[in-house]
């Protein structure tokens, strides 16, 4: 293999990779390390995933429950690491991060239909709740996540983040990425974000989560 090819093994994802990529944009302002790649993925591509998550959904769940039962409304799926079609789409978003795969999750689907949300939370765990030792104890606490909108649904579903006050629409196949923590390594509670509720039509997305360590299932 050319070096150019070989999966990264970095622990975190290298910013300077990413801002070489064409096309990228990164969202202005220190207060989130916040990308945008429109197009990451084909319409084919996202159809097909779409399907995917179509066949295997299940409510969602959140850690740290705080006893709103309306905070997270949406399904969710765990995508076949198995299936090279998924295995694929996995290596792309790692390649594109710059990050060591075996620091991910595996890759799940989301769906929201209309009226669905996922209200403000942040990706990390709260060192303090009571879910920490559960969630993170093996590979740590959630570093990076990666975002890829699969379709349009007809009204609502963005995606804002409350803190720095951006909204950002989804369109097919286009990543978001950020960090969830700051630059000197701390957690960023300015990561805060909302899955809008979807007014109308259907939401799907695939989120990517990234470990401090490799993650071992
Ligand atoms: O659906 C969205 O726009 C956000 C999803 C999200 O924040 C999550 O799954 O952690
Ligand atoms: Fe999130």
């Amino acid at each position: 293999m050319q070096p150019s090819q070989t999966a990264p093994s970095a622990t975190t994802a290298d910013l300077a990779r990413i801002a070489r990529h064409p096309g990228v944009q990164r969202f202005p302002g220190a207060a989130l390390i916040l990308f945008q790649q429109k197009h990451f993925l084909t319409p084919d591509e996202c159809a097909a995933l779409i399907g995917r998550i179509d066949a295997r959904r299940r409510p969602s769940t959140i850690a740290d429950a705080n006893g709103d039962s309306l905070f997270r409304t949406s399904e969710t799926c765990d995508l076949d690491h198995g299936d090279p079609f998924v295995a694929d789409i996995d290596a792309r978003i790692a390649g594109w991060l710059g990050i060591d795969p075996a620091h991910g999750e595996p890759i799940q689907g989301q769906r929201y239909a209309a009226g669905q949300e996922f209200k403000p939370h942040t990706d990390y765990f709260e060192p303090n709740g009571s879910d920490y030792a559960r969630y993170c104890s093996v590979a740590g606490n959630r570093t990076w996540t990666a975002m890829i909108y699969l379709n349009e649904p007809a009204q609502g579903g963005a995606t804002r983040f409350t803190s720095i006050g951006k909204t950002i629409r989804p369109q097919t196949g286009k990543m978001l990425a950020w960090s969830n923590r700051r630059a000197d390594g701390s957690l960023n509670p300015d990561s805060i974000h909302h899955g809008m509720k979807v007014r109308g039509g259907t939401k799907y997305v695939i989120t990517k989560w990234y470990r401090e360590r490799p993650w071992s299932g």
